[in-house]
């Protein structure tokens, strides 16, 4: 028994220029604009690429820090059972507004300054009953359920806390919605398709990765399995049930562990995307070990001062072509060491896949073959082809380094490869050493990831 989730919603950044960010994600990354909410005191922007969906919002200047959703009525952890009429508040929207003025519609406001990911919002297909199932649990809703309606029908809506840093889950039952989006949200129009080839076919989030202190993982994954059924999922061959996939030698000391969601169904979830697995998001847990020094995943946690998300892999169907587009639209991706690419074998394993070793290495891709030969329900198969995974790191998207996306294409492999995440490791490793000692040596400012401080914010034209 677990709280009812269907399906990823959207994922919420909260962030200090909301036109920077959404002049990246149209321009650089191709997502699609579709729908915003503009209050005098707030601004949610919705973006969409496939199934994948971001909700940028801009945490206002000058406000203090503090949980301040619109519909926020109670912030201590809510521990009784209220029946719908008793606990939910309603909003109304549009023409029937009576409260839209708060400043974040399906979220609350992160409690410090620094630019973020920080909400993973669910799909819910009965609020009441995962409301009364997480609080009985004893779990924090930062905000109650809420009714928000327009003329299409109305959404409930919750935020609970996660035992994550500052990563909250919006659950969002729209049921009895039809509208294009959210109530409150105005749709943005869009150039209409001019159905040419899309070179970026980004269809889904795969997984998000948190960045979490030491020995935390099994807390972690004991909170996510208690509360919402999900289930260990295991990324390599060689990981142990207790201990994770350890990668703890040669300067890296990582431990991840992985869960998915979607295979639940025992738990009592309705899986609308059950016969997908490409729709599948999983959620990576890295670890540093303390033995090789600080790393990646310790910066993180100080200059995001505590856990959260550190990256989010975008699932395309052609990585090449994508991460081709997106970098001359002027995305920048991490470089893997030289040397992966000239390693013994590996133009070979490249060929093999069916892949030109120079053009990977141009976009700095890199592929891993997975060994296994189990399926994913576990079973020996017949078929002895091999499975790959290609993967791609951009350079962090937000000034302070806090986070940053990836391409991934699988072709039949579902976990993460160790030569990948070794080299992916790497880059990062050298890109954060390289910009510490710029900021040291010459105290001059960071250089910029995007050359997009010029440019005028994109007119947002709403129905
Ligand atoms: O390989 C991946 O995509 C992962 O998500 C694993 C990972 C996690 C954290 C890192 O700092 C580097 C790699
Ligand atoms: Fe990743």
């Amino acid at each position: 028994m677990a709280a009812f989730l269907s399906r990823l919603h959207h994922i919420a950044l909260h962030v200090s220029n909301v036109n920077k960010i959404a002049h990246d994600l149209v321009v650089k990354f191709k997502f699609n604009l579709f729908s915003a909410r503009l209050t005098d005191n707030s601004k949610q922007l919705a973006f969409r690429k496939g199934a994948a969906v971001f909700v940028v919002n801009e945490r206002p200047n000058q406000s203090p820090p503090g949980i301040n959703g619109g519909a926020t009525c109670n912030t201590g952890r809510i521990s009784h059972i209220q029946s719908e009429h008793q606990f939910t508040k309603t909003i109304g929207t549009g023409k029937y507004k009576n409260n839209t003025d708060s400043t974040f519609l399906y979220d609350v406001q992160p409690q410090y300054y620094v630019d973020t990911a920080c909400n993973v919002c669910f799909e819910v297909d009965d609020m009441e009953r995962s409301f009364n199932f997480l609080s009985k649990q004893g779990c924090d809703f930062l905000v109650p359920p809420t009714k928000v309606y327009d003329d299409k029908g109305f959404v409930t809506y919750s935020v609970v806390k996660s035992i994550v840093g500052n990563v909250n889950h919006t659950l969002i039952d729209s049921t009895k919605y039809k509208g294009r989006f959210l109530p409150g949200f105005n749709t943005v129009q869009n150039l209409a398709n001019d159905g040419t080839l899309d070179p970026c076919p980004v269809t889904h989030f795969d997984h998000i990765t948190y960045a979490c202190p030491r020995l935390c993982t099994q807390q972690v994954i004991r909170w996510y399995e208690k509360h919402f059924g999900f289930q260990r999922f295991f990324i390599d061959i060689n990981e142990d049930m207790d201990e994770g996939y350890v990668l703890n030698q040669d300067g890296m000391g990582l431990r991840l562990t992985a869960m998915e969601y979607w295979r639940c169904s025992e738990t009592g979830m309705n899986l609308h995307f059950s016969d997908k697995k490409e729709l599948d998001c999983k959620f990576v847990i890295a670890e540093s070990l303390p033995e090789q020094g600080s790393n990646q995943v310790d910066t993180f946690l100080e200059q995001h001062k505590g856990p959260g998300i550190q990256h989010i892999g975008l699932y395309t169907e052609d990585i090449v072509s994508t991460a081709k587009a997106m970098a001359q639209a002027g995305v920048p991706f991490f470089s893997p060491p030289p040397a992966y690419y000239t390693e013994v074998g590996k133009q070979q394993e490249m060929e093999d896949a069916g892949h030109d070793p120079q053009v990977l290495s141009q976009h700095g891709i890199l592929l891993d073959t997975d060994l296994r030969q189990a399926d994913l329900s576990g079973q020996t198969t017949e078929t002895q082809s091999k499975r790959y995974l290609l993967q791609v790191f951009t350079k962090p998207i937000f000034c302070e380094d806090t986070f940053f996306l990836e391409l991934i294409e699988r072709r039949g492999a579902s976990g993460f490869g160790e030569g990948n995440i070794r080299a992916l490791w790497r880059s990062v490793q050298a890109y954060m050493e390289a910009e510490k000692a710029a900021t040291q040596g010459e105290n001059t400012t960071k250089p910029q990831n995007t050359t997009l401080e010029n440019i005028p914010p994109r007119k947002i034209n709403i129905n």
